[in-house]
C-alpha cells in the first residue's frame, strides 16, 4: 500500500515512512492510494470479533506487512488493554434508535485514545527496530495532547512537543498533560489559540532546521495518516453491532479538525452501509457554512463551552476535497493556496459530492447546555458539552428514524464540569479511580509567546541527547 500526498507533488510513501512524518513536503496530506473494500458478507463475518480482533483485521491492509502480523496483534491487543470498559467502545441506548458510541473509556477519557494509544506502540516499535531517535510535534486544544503523551511516555526514542493555548483548555485537560512525569515530555503553552498551535505545528514541518542533527519530526496530530487509520475501527464495530451490514446506520460527529468523520467517510467508501454523517459543529462553524452555502470562509475563533471543538481550519477537510475533485492533487493545491488569502467555493460538481455525502449541523454555547439538560432529565445520561452537539445536531438532521443514529461521545464529562454544572447537574463530575490525585499533582509546562522562533528555540534546547 502506498500513500501520496493530497497535492499531488510529494513522492509516495510507504506505511513505515508515513507514520514518521506528518505533513508532505508539498503542504499536502497523505492517503492512501487505494482503499481496501469488503462485501457484505465479509463485515458480516467480523460480528464475532472484539474490538481489538476487529482493530487488527482493518489495520493489517494499511500497515501492508511493515509489521508481522504477530508483533502488529500484540501492538493492537496492548493498545486497548487498559480500556475501562471491557467492550472498549460500548453503545448505550437513550431513545428509540437514538445510541451514544462512549469513546472515552480509553486512559485519558477522550476518543483520542484510540489511535493514540495504537499510535505510541507503533512509533516505539518502528523506532527501536530502526534504532532511530525523532521528535515528536503537536497541536491540542485540550484532548490529542494528553492522549499522545500517555501513548509515547514509554518510548525512549523520541521527545514530545506539545502546543496547548494557554488558559483555553480545561483545568482536567491541562492537568491530564503537564502532571505526566518524564523527561521527554515537554509542554508548551502558548498565547494564543488552537489555530496559532496548529500553524506552529505545520510551518515546523514545512522547514525542519531548528532541529539538531538527524532528527525529524513526526506527527501525532489528525495529520498523521495513522491517527485516521485507527478511528476507521469504532465505525465498523458499533454499525455491526447495531445490525450492519443488513441494516444501515447513521451517525453524527461532533467535529472540529475533520479528523473522526473523515474516518467514518472512509468505513463508508470500504463498504459499511452508513446512511447519514452528520458534521456537528459549534459556533467555530466553518464547516457547517460550508455544507450549506458552498463558501469556505474564516471567521475569528470563538471561545465556547466545548473548547477542544474551537478551531476554525479544520486540516483532515482536505483529504475529503482530494476525492471530492477526483483526487486533482494540482486542483486542491491551487484551492488550499488560494484559501490562505482569501475566501473560496469549489465547482458545483465537488460541492455536489459533498452535500451528497454529509448533513451539519450549527449548536450554540446554550443549546449545548440544553441539550445536556434534557438529556439527563429524560435519559439519566450525562453528556460532555462535545457530545451534547452530536446529540442536538444528530436529531436536527435525522431523515429516517427507522435507521438507527449513533452519536459518538468523543469526551467524559467530568473533562468539562463547567458546562455540565451549567446544565444544572449539582457537582464536578466524579474523575475515574485512575485519575483520582490529578488535581493535587504538580505541573511542568513553559509557557511562550505565539513566535515561531521562540519556540522552535525553546524546542531544540530541550531535545534529549
Ligand atoms: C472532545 C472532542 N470532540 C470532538 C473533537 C473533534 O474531532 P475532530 O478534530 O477529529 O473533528 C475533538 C478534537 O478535535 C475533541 O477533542
Ligand atoms: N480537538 C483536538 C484538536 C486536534 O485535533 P487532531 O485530531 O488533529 O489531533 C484536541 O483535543 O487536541
Amino acid at each position: 500500500m502506498k500513500y501520496i500526498s493530497t497535492r499531488g507533488k510529494a513522492p509516495a510513501l510507504n506505511f513505515e515512512d508515513v507514520l514518521l512524518t506528518g505533513l508532505a513536503p508539498d503542504g499536502g496530506l497523505y492517503v492512501p492510494q487505494t482503499l481496501p473494500t469488503y462485501s457484505p458478507e465479509q463485515i458480516a463475518a467480523w460480528s464475532k470479533l472484539s474490538y481489538a480482533e476487529l482493530a487488527f483485521e482493518i489495520v493489517k491492509p494499511f500497515v501492508d506487512g511493515a509489521i508481522p502480523d504477530d508483533d502488529l496483534r500484540d501492538i493492537v491487543n496492548d493498545s486497548y488493554s487498559d480500556f475501562r470498559n471491557s467492550a472498549i467502545a460500548p453503545l448505550v441506548q437513550i431513545d428509540h434508535n437514538e445510541w451514544i458510541l462512549e469513546l472515552f473509556q480509553g486512559p485519558t477519557l477522550a476518543f483520542k485514545d484510540f489511535a493514540l494509544q495504537m499510535l505510541g506502540r507503533l512509533l516505539d516499535y518502528v523506532l527501536e527496530r530502526r534504532n532511530q531517535k525523532v521528535v515528536v510535534m503537536g497541536a491540542t486544544s485540550g484532548d490529542t495532547g494528553s492522549a499522545a503523551i500517555q501513548g509515547c511516555k514509554r518510548c525512549k526514542n523520541l521527545d514530545i512537543f506539545i502546543l496547548h493555548p494557554y488558559q483555553r483548555v480545561s483545568e482536567v485537560q491541562r492537568r491530564q498533560m503537564t502532571t505526566v512525569e518524564g523527561d521527554n515530555i515537554h509542554n508548551i503553552a502558548l498565547k494564543g489559540h488552537f489555530d496559532h498551535c496548529q500553524a506552529m505545528v505545520k510551518a515546523s514541518f514545512a522547514d525542519q532546521s531548528f532541529l539538531p542533527g538527524g532528527r525529524q519530526l513526526v506527527a501525532v496530530n489528525s495529520i498523521n495518516w495513522a491517527r485516521i487509520m485507527a478511528q476507521i475501527v469504532y465505525y465498523f464495530y458499533s454499525a455491526i453491532a447495531l445490525g450492519a451490514p443488513n441494516r444501515k446506520v447513521s451517525f453524527s460527529v461532533p467535529t472540529g479538525n475533520f479528523g473522526d468523520i473523515y474516518a467514518g467517510y472512509l468505513a463508508k467508501q470500504m463498504g459499511l452501509p452508513i446512511d447519514q454523517l452528520v458534521i456537528a459543529t459549534n459556533c467555530n462553524d466553518i464547516l457547517h457554512r460550508f455544507v450549506s452555502s458552498n463558501r469556505f470562509e474564516k471567521q475569528e475563533l470563538q471561545h465556547t463551552l466545548s473548547p477542544s471543538m474551537d478551531i476554525v481550519i479544520s486540516s483532515n477537510f482536505e483529504r475529503m476535497l482530494f476525492d471530492g475533485y477526483d483526487r486533482d492533487g494540482a486542483a486542491v493545491a491551487d484551492l488550499m493556496d488560494r484559501f490562505s488569502r482569501e475566501d473560496v467555493s469549489v465547482p458545483d460538481s465537488v460541492f455536489a459530492k459533498v452535500r451528497d455525502l454529509f448533513d451539519s449541523g450549527r449548536v450554540s454555547d446554550d443549546e449545548t447546555v440544553a441539550t445536556i439538560k434534557e438529556v439527563f432529565e429524560t435519559s439519566e445520561y450525562l453528556l460532555d458539552p462535545h457530545s451534547a452537539i452530536g446529540v442536538h445536531a444528530a436529531r436536527a438532521c435525522w431523515r429516517d428514524r427507522s435507521v438507527p443514529m449513533v452519536t459518538l461521545a468523543t469526551a467524559h464529562p467530568a473533562k468539562f464540569p463547567e458546562a455540565v454544572m451549567k446544565a444544572g447537574y449539582p457537582e464536578s463530575p466524579a474523575l475515574p479511580h485512575h485519575m483520582k490525585d490529578l488535581l493535587s499533582l504538580p505541573e511542568r509546562y513553559e509557557v511562550l509567546d505565539n513566535d515561531q522562533a521562540a519556540v522552535q528555540a525553546f524546542m531544540a534546547s530541550h531535545i534529549n541527547a
